[in-house]
């Protein structure tokens, strides 16, 4: 199984297929801290990130919005003081594509910078 952090996000198009019930155990075992949690009848990964302050808070999320500009593909955000709510989900197909889960990994890397401070 190729390490999720190490892939790109595909192209998001309505057509793209959601991730298969095997396909999403294979996946999940490498972000075992998300959950998977369907709301409104779409299913996404959830995970509650926490800081010592909200500066610290922000610039989590000042970097995971140029990771989502950088490949295309955007999450749900709720930044507060101390912590930051993040879903990945795939608009176009309403449900979970590879890409969230590759997302929900690049997002745990850039966690690590923080998670000892
Ligand atoms: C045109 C643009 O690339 C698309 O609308 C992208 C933008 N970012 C996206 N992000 C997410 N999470 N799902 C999408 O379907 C999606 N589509």
């Amino acid at each position: 199984m190729d390490k999720l952090t190490q892939m790109k996000c595909d192209a998001c198009h309505s057509g793209a297929p959601k991730v298969t019930i095997d396909e999403m155990e294979i996946y999940h075992k490498q972000v075992l801290n998300w959950v998977i949690i369907e709301r409104e009848s779409v299913q996404r990964l959830e995970r509650v990130y926490k800081f010592k302050d909200f500066v610290s808070a922000l610039s989590f999320t000042q970097k995971v919005g140029r990771l989502a500009e950088d490949e295309g593909h955007h999450p749900a955000i709720l930044t507060e003081w101390g912590s930051v709510g993040v879903a990945w989900w795939t608009h176009k197909i309403q449900g979970l594509h590879r890409n969230d889960f590759i997302m929900a990994a690049k997002t745990d890397e850039i966690y690590k910078d923080f998670a000892n401070s």
